[in-house]
Protein backbone atom coordinates (compact mmCIF):
# COMPACT_ATOMS: atom_id res chain seq x y z
CA UNK A 1 0.00 0.00 0.00
CA UNK A 2 2.12 2.96 -1.09
CA UNK A 3 1.39 5.97 1.29
CA UNK A 4 3.90 8.59 -0.69
CA UNK A 5 6.86 9.17 1.72
CA UNK A 6 5.61 6.42 4.34
CA UNK A 7 7.45 3.04 3.77
CA UNK A 8 4.99 0.40 5.55
CA UNK A 9 5.87 -3.21 6.62
CA UNK A 10 3.03 -5.20 7.40
CA UNK A 11 5.31 -8.68 7.36
CA UNK A 12 5.62 -9.29 10.97
CA UNK A 13 3.91 -11.73 13.33
CA UNK A 14 1.40 -10.17 16.70
CA UNK A 15 2.68 -11.88 20.29
CA UNK A 16 -0.28 -14.19 21.00
CA UNK A 17 -2.45 -12.29 23.90
CA UNK A 18 -1.69 -15.34 26.10
CA UNK A 19 1.87 -14.25 26.41
CA UNK A 20 0.99 -10.52 26.95
CA UNK A 21 -1.79 -11.52 29.86
CA UNK A 22 1.30 -13.49 31.43
CA UNK A 23 3.36 -10.23 31.19
CA UNK A 24 0.57 -8.15 32.73
CA UNK A 25 1.57 -9.67 35.83
CA UNK A 26 5.40 -8.33 36.46
CA UNK A 27 6.35 -5.03 37.04
CA UNK A 28 9.42 -3.58 34.87
CA UNK A 29 11.66 -3.88 36.87
CA UNK A 30 11.38 -7.64 37.91
CA UNK A 31 10.86 -8.15 34.44
CA UNK A 32 14.38 -5.90 33.71
CA UNK A 33 16.08 -8.49 36.52
CA UNK A 34 14.30 -11.37 34.71
CA UNK A 35 16.67 -10.29 31.54
CA UNK A 36 19.88 -9.69 33.22
CA UNK A 37 18.99 -6.02 33.60
CA UNK A 38 19.17 -4.99 30.24
CA UNK A 39 16.17 -4.85 27.31
CA UNK A 40 15.28 -1.32 29.58
CA UNK A 41 14.84 1.74 27.77
CA UNK A 42 16.89 4.81 29.17
CA UNK A 43 14.91 6.59 32.30
CA UNK A 44 14.27 9.75 30.44
CA UNK A 45 11.10 8.26 28.49
CA UNK A 46 8.68 8.10 31.63
CA UNK A 47 4.52 7.86 32.10
CA UNK A 48 3.06 11.69 30.95
CA UNK A 49 0.42 10.49 34.00
CA UNK A 50 0.76 8.76 37.05
CA UNK A 51 -0.52 5.46 37.19
CA UNK A 52 -0.09 4.94 33.53
CA UNK A 53 1.20 1.29 32.44
CA UNK A 54 0.90 -0.95 29.67
CA UNK A 55 1.76 -4.19 27.99
CA UNK A 56 1.20 -4.74 24.02
CA UNK A 57 2.76 -5.67 21.31
CA UNK A 58 5.42 -2.85 19.36
CA UNK A 59 3.88 -0.97 16.57
CA UNK A 60 6.92 0.60 15.33
CA UNK A 61 7.35 4.19 14.23
CA UNK A 62 10.37 6.12 13.05
CA UNK A 63 8.96 10.14 12.41
CA UNK A 64 11.04 12.93 11.28
CA UNK A 65 11.64 15.19 14.29
CA UNK A 66 9.44 17.45 14.82
CA UNK A 67 6.71 15.48 12.16
CA UNK A 68 3.79 13.08 12.47
CA UNK A 69 2.80 12.00 9.23
CA UNK A 70 3.70 8.64 9.92
CA UNK A 71 1.95 8.24 12.87
CA UNK A 72 -0.82 9.68 11.43
CA UNK A 73 -0.63 6.80 8.39
CA UNK A 74 0.20 4.60 11.33
CA UNK A 75 -3.82 4.48 12.58
CA UNK A 76 -4.48 2.13 9.56
CA UNK A 77 -2.01 -0.36 10.61
CA UNK A 78 -2.78 -0.86 14.47
CA UNK A 79 -4.13 -4.20 15.39
CA UNK A 80 -5.87 -4.52 19.32
CA UNK A 81 -3.25 -5.14 21.77
CA UNK A 82 -0.60 -3.32 19.55
CA UNK A 83 2.03 -0.18 21.40
CA UNK A 84 2.89 2.45 19.02
CA UNK A 85 6.57 2.82 19.70
CA UNK A 86 7.59 6.31 18.01
CA UNK A 87 11.51 7.62 17.06
CA UNK A 88 11.12 10.80 17.40
CA UNK A 89 14.48 11.32 17.72
CA UNK A 90 13.96 12.90 21.42
CA UNK A 91 13.50 16.24 19.63
CA UNK A 92 11.96 18.50 22.36
CA UNK A 93 11.04 21.34 19.71
CA UNK A 94 7.57 19.82 18.90
CA UNK A 95 4.68 17.22 20.02
CA UNK A 96 4.10 14.45 17.80
CA UNK A 97 1.04 13.05 19.39
CA UNK A 98 -1.51 14.88 21.42
CA UNK A 99 -4.95 13.89 22.82
CA UNK A 100 -6.61 13.40 19.64
CA UNK A 101 -3.92 10.95 18.32
CA UNK A 102 -3.94 9.30 21.79
CA UNK A 103 -7.92 9.05 21.73
CA UNK A 104 -7.71 7.33 18.18
CA UNK A 105 -5.24 5.04 19.45
CA UNK A 106 -7.36 3.85 21.64
CA UNK A 107 -10.08 3.55 19.29
CA UNK A 108 -8.21 1.09 17.29
CA UNK A 109 -7.52 -1.06 19.76
CA UNK A 110 -3.97 0.01 20.92
CA UNK A 111 -2.81 -0.59 24.19
CA UNK A 112 -0.97 2.61 24.37
CA UNK A 113 2.57 4.62 23.12
CA UNK A 114 5.93 5.01 23.91
CA UNK A 115 7.33 8.10 22.03
CA UNK A 116 11.02 9.07 21.93
CA UNK A 117 10.23 12.65 21.89
CA UNK A 118 7.84 15.16 23.46
CA UNK A 119 3.89 15.08 23.63
CA UNK A 120 0.89 17.71 24.43
CA UNK A 121 -2.47 17.69 25.41
CA UNK A 122 -1.38 15.84 29.17
CA UNK A 123 -4.29 16.61 31.42
CA UNK A 124 -6.73 15.52 28.82
CA UNK A 125 -4.86 12.25 27.97
CA UNK A 126 -4.89 11.56 31.73
CA UNK A 127 -8.35 11.88 31.65
CA UNK A 128 -8.97 9.84 28.74
CA UNK A 129 -6.54 7.51 31.11
CA UNK A 130 -4.35 6.25 27.51
CA UNK A 131 -1.09 4.93 28.31
CA UNK A 132 1.25 6.97 27.16
CA UNK A 133 5.22 7.41 27.52
CA UNK A 134 7.17 10.13 26.65
CA UNK A 135 10.60 12.05 27.20
CA UNK A 136 8.43 15.49 28.04
CA UNK A 137 5.88 17.72 27.36
CA UNK A 138 5.56 20.87 24.69
CA UNK A 139 2.31 22.88 23.57
CA UNK A 140 4.29 23.00 19.92
CA UNK A 141 2.16 21.43 17.56
CA UNK A 142 3.89 18.62 14.90
CA UNK A 143 4.65 19.86 11.19
CA UNK A 144 3.16 16.73 8.97
CA UNK A 145 5.31 16.20 6.15
CA UNK A 146 6.91 12.86 6.68
CA UNK A 147 9.01 11.18 5.60
CA UNK A 148 8.90 7.98 7.75
CA UNK A 149 8.49 4.82 8.61
CA UNK A 150 5.92 2.21 9.68
CA UNK A 151 6.35 -1.80 11.33
CA UNK A 152 10.33 -1.46 10.84
CA UNK A 153 12.88 -1.88 13.19
CA UNK A 154 13.53 1.51 15.39
CA UNK A 155 15.48 2.55 18.19
CA UNK A 156 14.32 4.33 21.44
CA UNK A 157 16.08 4.79 24.55
CA UNK A 158 18.99 3.12 23.51
CA UNK A 159 16.96 -0.10 22.73
CA UNK A 160 16.25 -1.65 19.04
CA UNK A 161 12.55 -2.59 18.77
CA UNK A 162 11.58 -5.11 16.44
CA UNK A 163 7.93 -5.18 15.10
CA UNK A 164 6.19 -7.81 17.14
CA UNK A 165 8.60 -7.19 20.30
CA UNK A 166 6.74 -7.37 23.71
CA UNK A 167 6.77 -3.83 25.13
CA UNK A 168 6.04 -3.51 29.13
CA UNK A 169 5.54 -0.06 30.49
CA UNK A 170 4.63 0.93 33.63
CA UNK A 171 5.80 4.06 36.34
CA UNK A 172 9.52 2.90 36.78
CA UNK A 173 9.71 3.19 32.69
CA UNK A 174 9.90 0.34 29.88
CA UNK A 175 11.22 -2.33 28.65
CA UNK A 176 11.19 -4.46 25.55
CA UNK A 177 11.30 -8.12 25.06
CA UNK A 178 12.30 -10.29 22.03
CA UNK A 179 9.33 -12.87 21.86
CA UNK A 180 11.71 -15.52 21.34
CA UNK A 181 12.86 -14.44 24.88
CA UNK A 182 9.21 -14.66 26.36
CA UNK A 183 9.35 -17.89 28.27
CA UNK A 184 12.82 -17.67 29.63
CA UNK A 185 11.83 -13.97 31.31
CA UNK A 186 8.90 -15.43 32.40
CA UNK A 187 10.32 -18.27 34.18
CA UNK A 188 13.23 -16.25 35.55
CA UNK A 189 10.68 -13.24 36.35
CA UNK A 190 8.61 -15.96 38.43
CA UNK A 191 12.06 -16.84 40.80
CA UNK A 192 12.75 -12.84 41.16
CA UNK A 193 8.73 -12.50 42.43
CA UNK A 194 9.48 -15.31 45.03
CA UNK A 195 13.01 -13.68 46.13
CA UNK A 196 11.17 -10.18 46.32
CA UNK A 197 8.49 -12.09 48.48
CA UNK A 198 11.03 -13.10 50.77
CA UNK A 199 12.99 -10.04 51.20
CA UNK A 200 9.49 -8.40 52.39
CA UNK A 201 9.37 -10.83 54.76
CA UNK A 202 12.54 -10.42 56.11
CA UNK A 203 11.94 -6.85 56.23
CA UNK A 204 8.60 -7.11 57.87
CA UNK A 205 10.40 -9.79 60.23
CA UNK A 206 12.76 -7.01 61.49
CA UNK A 207 9.90 -4.65 61.90
CA UNK A 208 8.13 -7.11 64.29
CA UNK A 209 11.54 -7.48 66.14
CA UNK A 210 11.86 -3.86 66.62
CA UNK A 211 8.18 -3.28 68.06
O1 LIG B 1 -1.82 18.17 16.29
C1 LIG B 1 -1.37 17.02 16.33
O2 LIG B 1 -1.10 16.34 15.32
C2 LIG B 1 -1.05 16.41 17.65
C3 LIG B 1 -2.10 16.72 18.65
O3 LIG B 1 -2.13 17.78 19.26
C4 LIG B 1 -3.12 15.71 18.94
O4 LIG B 1 -3.02 14.56 18.49
O5 LIG B 1 -4.07 16.06 19.69
MG1 LIG C 1 -4.09 18.17 20.27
Amino acid sequence: MPQDNVRVNTAWERVDEQVLKQFRDHSVANLGDALDRLNIVDGGIAPVWSGARAVGTALPVLTVAGDNKAVIAALDHIRPGDILVINAFGYDGRAVIGDNLAQRFAVHGAAGAVVDGFVRDAAIIEELRVPVFARGLTPAGPFKNGPGTIGEAVAIGGVVVNPGDIVAADGDGVIVVPPHRAEEALEAVAEIVAREAALDAEVEALRSAAR
